[in-house]
């Protein structure tokens, strides 16, 4: 049977022959000239196209275990999709009317529902996700809860950033990112097509009231989102100084990549730190997992790292009150603050997390990540969560040197880093264990990833000195593609 991934390309490419996905010069709704038009309402001529998309998205919405008691689709190029999802999912659905109805009922709303149903809203395509809002306001207005919207196309014109800012979770099928890169190896496009693309999308990020986040045209003088602007400058715009320092030694690297060493004997470690140390900026340890631990094994990774200068990160994920992370930080056996330069924190306790962590570190160089999103199915991290999490970010600036989390909207400050696990060349999930993955190229320019966590894709490999070369490689390859965007511009 074809994987989802196959499935995808296929309807990507098929798209592009029937010309729902159109390259060349086109007017906006939002008034400005695009390279690329997506118009999935003429979808409908083509059943079997149909059929496949609304299948691809109901299997998107499993793997993402989204659930519902309504799917509710967008008038008019949704509306088909999401009456196939509804009957092969059996789950019912509504409709928003275009306007309300002037007679009659003067329902907002069509179909049988109850106040408090969730309902998970089914849009074609997503630009600054104004109209998306306009259905939750409707949604809303009328007892439905809507927490998620599933869409067919992101254009990444900041809809997912402007519909998680209001508390909605946008899930795409795909990206105009991933249309290019199909196309492209389909031999279906050129690379100027692709070119054009990119920087047509880093140069018109969107609000939903229709303002433009990024001024039109593009001048010389235009400051760069975190998604372009290169690791040299961003490093200058740090203010974590373990931030400052992981961004340099990734431009001396060459390397956007962070091996997850999940090992359980400290000879593997160090023997991974030995052979993935010359191609990684950041090597990630669960140090609890080592079964023979010893003080010696913390030199020895200390020499590792200076030897091929990468960082180190304990993956420890600290979660309690701030007195108690103050001592799992740098009291115990592993005294994780005397050799760690970066922390992972659960911003779940609130602020405390982080004074605590930060009280136990006076005059030494350190920083922590905050995960707010997960790379796990069911995850339970809600736009609110990450919001609120984001704000908690705000208020340390000297010690949160970045966020772990899964989509590119989330980290918009330069000096901020987005490390973001869920990578692997494969890209087959790990079952019931709840791992998702995505490829190099995805990770870095539809996520937004400025560092990729590799962990099995490198540690089980044959070689994983090899694995770790050809990760480097790739990974790097798309955050340079990410930037020359908008170099020439
Ligand atoms: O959301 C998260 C946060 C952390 N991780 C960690 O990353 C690695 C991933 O390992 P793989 O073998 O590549 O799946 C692992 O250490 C996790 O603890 C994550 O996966 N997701």
């Amino acid at each position: 049977m074809a994987s989802f991934e196959n499935k995808l390309k296929d309807v990507i490419i098929k798209l592009h022959e029937i010309e729902a996905l159109k390259f060349g010069m086109f007017k906006m709704k939002v008034g400005i000239e695009s390279p690329v038009y997506v118009d999935l309402r003429s979808v409908i001529s083509y059943p079997e196209i149909l059929e496949n998309i609304a299948d691809l998205m109901w299997e998107f919405a499993a793997l993402r275990n989204i659930e519902c008691d309504q799917l509710c689709g967008v008038p008019y190029a949704a509306l088909p999709i999401a009456a196939l999802m509804s009957s092969r999912s059996k789950i019912p659905m509504v409709m928003r009317r275009k306007e309300a109805k002037k007679y009659g009922t003067k329902k907002l709303i069509e179909g049988k529902f109850n106040p408090g149903d969730n309902c998970v809203i089914v849009e074609d395509v997503v630009t600054s996700g104004s109209s998306v809002l306009e259905t939750v306001v409707d949604l809303h207005s009328e007892g439905l809860n809507v927490t998620s919207v599933l869409v067919v196309v992101d254009r990444e014109q900041g809809g997912s950033h402007n519909l998680s800012e209001k508390g909605v979770a946008m899930n795409s099928l795909c990206t105009l990112s991933k249309i290019l890169q199909v196309l492209k190896e389909a031999g279906q496009i050129n690379q100027d097509v692709v070119d054009s693309v990119r920087k047509y999308i880093a140069a018109s990020q969107i609000h939903p009231d229709g303002t433009f986040l990024t001024p039109q045209p593009r001048t010389e003088n235009v400051n760069p989102s975190r998604l372009t602007l290169p690791f040299t400058a961003r490093a200058d715009q740090a203010v974590n100084p373990v931030a400052a320092k992981l961004l340099k030694v990734m431009v001396s690297k060459q390397s956007n990549l962070c091996v997850a060493a999940d090992v359980t004997s400290a000879s593997r470690l160090i023997s991974l730190a030995e052979s993935a140390g010359p191609y990684v900026c950041l090597f990630k340890t669960h140090i609890d997992i080592v079964e023979d631990f010893s003080p010696q094994l913390i030199q020895d990774l200390l020499a590792a790292a200076q030897k091929h200068n990468f960082l180190l990160m304990e993956d420890r994920k600290f979660a309690d009150i701030g007195h108690t992370v103050s001592l799992q930080y740098s009291q115990g056996i592993h005294k994780i603050s005397s050799w760690a330069d970066l922390v992972t924190v659960h911003p779940i306790p609130g602020e405390g997390v982080i004074t605590g962590l930060k009280s136990a570190v006076t005059n030494l160089h350190r920083g922590c990540f905050l995960v707010v999103e997960m790379s796990s199915a069911g995850n339970l991290a809600s736009p609110n969560y990450v919001a609120s999490s984001m704000e908690i970010s705000k208020k340390h600036p000297d010690f949160v040197a970045g966020i772990v989390c899964q989509t590119s909207g989330t980290v918009q400050n330069p000096g901020l880093l987005q490390l973001t696990p869920g990578v692997s060349l494969d890209c087959q999930n790990d079952g019931h264990l709840g791992q998702q993955y995505n490829s190099p190229e995805d990770i870095v320019m539809s996520r937004g990833a400025d560092i990729a966590v590799v962990g099995r894709g490198i540690i089980q490999a044959t070689d994983p000195a090899q694995a770790a070369q050809e990760y480097r490689a790739k990974l790097w390859a798309a955050y340079e593609k990410r930037v020359s965007s908008v170099k020439n511009v």
